[in-house]
């Protein structure tokens, strides 16, 4: 049984081959946007169902099963997707600083009309940061691809005081969820 990764993201295939799981790596293109009242766990969850049904249908290899993820940062009512903007990544960390938030990410795995999929919450809190530490943070560009507008796995590792879930969530596939799925669809390795 092959298993194709679903993604554009280098940290979810750096993740999947820590964990030495053998996949092949395609990008699918969709409109990620939200359905107005859906919660950030509902939209987590049908994003990255969204993304591994349309890898599946995208996927020449029909006896393959094809893994989709997404990942939200949310901050009290606020969901911080990837930042559009230097000013907008700018934004999200002068919220996140000094606080507390919630990273959400979903994963799942398609097979013709079958689908599995599970979520991670983890907690996150930042130290306070100075306008100036966030500035030449974002001059790195490491924010600028990422949920939250930072990098738990990069340069953004000394803001983070206290993580309370999982840390491979965090960067962006959990590696606890994935592992169930995978063994629920029948799917070995090692
Ligand atoms: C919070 C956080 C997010 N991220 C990344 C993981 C994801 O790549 C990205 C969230 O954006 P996503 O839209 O979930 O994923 P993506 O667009 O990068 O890739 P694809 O949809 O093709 O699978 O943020 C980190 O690398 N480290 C972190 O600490």
């Amino acid at each position: 049984m092959r298993l194709y990764l679903a993604s554009q993201s280098p940290r979810r295939a750096e993740l999947l081959r820590q964990i030495r799981v053998p996949f092949e790596q395609f990008s699918v293109d969709l409109d990620e946007s939200r359905f107005p009242h859906e919660s950030a766990n509902d939209y987590v969850q049908r994003l990255a169902r969204a993304k591994a049904q349309a890898g599946y249908a995208q996927c020449q290899d029909k006896t393959a099963w094809v893994l989709g993820a997404d990942t939200v940062v949310v901050y009290r009512q606020y969901l911080f997707g990837k930042p559009d903007s230097p000013q907008e990544a700018q934004d999200m960390l002068q919220q996140l600083s000094g606080q507390r938030h919630h990273v959400m990410t979903a994963v799942a795995v398609a097979h013709n009309a079958q689908c599995y999929h599970q979520i991670n919450i983890s907690e996150v809190e930042f130290r306070p940061l100075t306008l100036a530490e966030i500035q030449a943070y974002i001059a790195t560009g490491e924010p600028l691809d990422k949920a939250g507008a930072y990098a738990i796995q990069g340069l953004a590792a000394p803001f983070i005081c206290h993580l309370s879930g999982s840390y491979s969530g965090v960067m962006g596939l959990p590696l606890y969820e994935t592992s169930q799925l995978l063994q629920e669809i029948g799917f070995s390795w090692l």
